[in-house]
């Protein structure tokens, strides 16, 4: 069995984080395996508190895994603080996986920042050049790059500069913008659209980690990136088209095996 490794911080609720990218990984047929960097106090309508894990301890998850199993893939998303940023990037050099995708996840739905203002320079020093893609969305883009991104025009400019960060490849998110969200994929050659439709629902809560998730699963499972995102993209809309009204606020993506299974994206 084909495994992956998510290092990301935990959402009580259920909906994002480390429990979204564990019920991804299962869903598209692989083993997961977690290294928790942050706990997270949240619903579907905020996040209350946050607790920043131990770096020693982060240090010895990733070790113990590392260490006795082999990781086809690794997923990373929220990372909190410098320090944390850069455990987690020493660590990945020691260990060398083949794939790293990271979700540069920056602030919550709600508006809380899960990444200090502080570690953003860390991120873009420590772990970007290290991915082997980086799933930004729009407003974290415009931060990596410092500049306003308002059209897809803009995000061809955007993928250029975040390309020159150091990543390999920039899979950018458009569902921030307007319209159909439109992904764009961009691999230091060519540039592709993913094409979406537009699923009215609130429901969106862990759209980005489990898009993250579902392109590391794949990529363990032996897909190029570039059908890994293909096959991730189509995941993502299934999982938003029978998203999950629970709670008062955004409810969750629906990790459902079986009518994946049915789509035929196996
Ligand atoms: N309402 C929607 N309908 C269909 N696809 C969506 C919708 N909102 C977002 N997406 C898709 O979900 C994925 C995550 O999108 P995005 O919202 O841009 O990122 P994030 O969750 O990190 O903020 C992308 O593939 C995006 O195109
Ligand atoms: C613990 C944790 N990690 C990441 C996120 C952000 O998730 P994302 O998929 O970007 O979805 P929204 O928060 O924007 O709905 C999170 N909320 N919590």
């Amino acid at each position: 069995m084909k495994t992956a490794l998510t290092i990301a911080g935990s959402d009580s609720g259920g909906g994002a984080g480390i429990q979204a990218d564990l019920k991804a990984f299962s869903a598209n047929g692989v083993f997961g395996m977690s290294v928790i960097t942050a706990v997270t106090a949240q619903n579907t309508q905020e996040v209350r508190s946050v607790q920043n894990i131990d770096n020693r301890i982060i240090r010895e998850q990733i070790e113990a895994v590392f260490d006795d199993i082999p990781v086809d893939a690794v997923k990373i998303g929220m990372l909190s603080s410098p320090a944390t940023v850069e455990t987690v990037a020493q660590a990945l050099k020691k260990y060398q996986p083949n794939q790293i995708v990271l979700d540069p996840v920056m602030v919550s739905k709600g508006g809380h920042h899960l990444l200090q203002d502080e570690a953003i320079q860390s991120l873009i020093e420590h772990m970007i050049p290290l991915s082997t893609m980086i799933t930004p969305n729009i407003p974290e883009a415009e931060v990596l790059v410092k500049r306003k991104i308002d059209t897809e025009e803009d995000m061809l400019t955007a993928s250029k500069a975040l390309l020159e960060l150091g990543a390999k490849m920039i899979l950018l998110k458009g569902g921030h913008l307007q319209g159909n969200p439109n992904d764009l994929f961009y691999d230091g050659q060519y540039f592709h659209w993913l094409h979406g439709e537009r699923i009215e629902t609130k429901n969106t809560h862990g759209t980005g980690c489990t898009l993250s998730s579902a392109i590391a699963a794949n990529l363990a499972k032996g897909h190029s990136m570039f059908e890994a995102v293909k096959l991730a993209k189509q995941y993502i809309s299934i999982a938003i088209k029978h998203s999950l009204d629970l709670g008062h606020g955004h409810g969750p993506t629906h990790h459902f095996y079986e009518l994946y299974e049915k789509a035929n994206l196996k």
